[in-house]
């Protein structure tokens, strides 16, 4: 279903686990930092409406979405947290670069899924302008951070569950 057709942040909080004893990482990238700033105040507040402490949630800065993978392997690797959310703005340029930061970044998400025990979120907005940028982090179609936190609960949860 298209972005167009469900609203990022739309979500039941009756269907939301409580957060609040859980610790989050948000990666947070550089590139277009007005979009992903926007991205993470949804993550954050996100969080927090859903139970989690604001001691419990630590933001690190990257400087594009390439390095999104990196920085959340350091906060997998160096910190006790429960998830990572990464944040990114990718926005088509004139030239295919555009092609190989998304493939980097979401190949390097997947990676680290598939590496360590703990979920990494794929908050990255890769729009083809900057208006759809603005509608993914705020605008008309909800906020994307917003969606990355709710995820990043219920992978946390989920996980929970299994070893009770
Ligand atoms: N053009 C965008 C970039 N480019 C920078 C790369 O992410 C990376 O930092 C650089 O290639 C050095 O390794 N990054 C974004 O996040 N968004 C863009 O639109
Ligand atoms: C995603 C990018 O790296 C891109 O925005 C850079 O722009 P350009 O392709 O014009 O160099």
């Amino acid at each position: 279903m298209a972005t167009s057709l469900k609203n990022l942040s739309d979500y039941n909080i009756e269907d939301v686990p409580s957060a609040e004893s859980m610790k989050f990482g948000i990666v947070v990238s550089e590139w277009n930092t007005e979009i992903t700033e926007a991205l993470y105040n949804g993550a954050y507040d996100t969080l927090i409406k859903n139970g989690a402490s604001k001691e419990n949630i630590i933001k690190k800065y990257v400087p594009g979405s390439f390095e999104l993978t990196a920085g959340a392997k350091y906060l997998a690797e160096l910190t006790d947290v429960d998830a990572v959310i990464c944040l990114g703005c990718v926005i088509q340029g004139d030239t295919p670069h555009f092609d190989y930061v998304c493939s980097g970044v979401t190949q390097g998400i997947t990676q680290l899924n598939l590496q360590y025990p703990i979920p990494f979120i794929f908050g990255v907005l890769t729009t083809s302008d900057q208006q759809q940028a603005i509608d993914r982090a705020g605008g008309k179609h909800g906020n994307k951070g917003d969606e990355g936190a709710i995820t990043a609960i219920k992978m946390v949860h989920m996980k929970e569950s299994l070893k009770a």
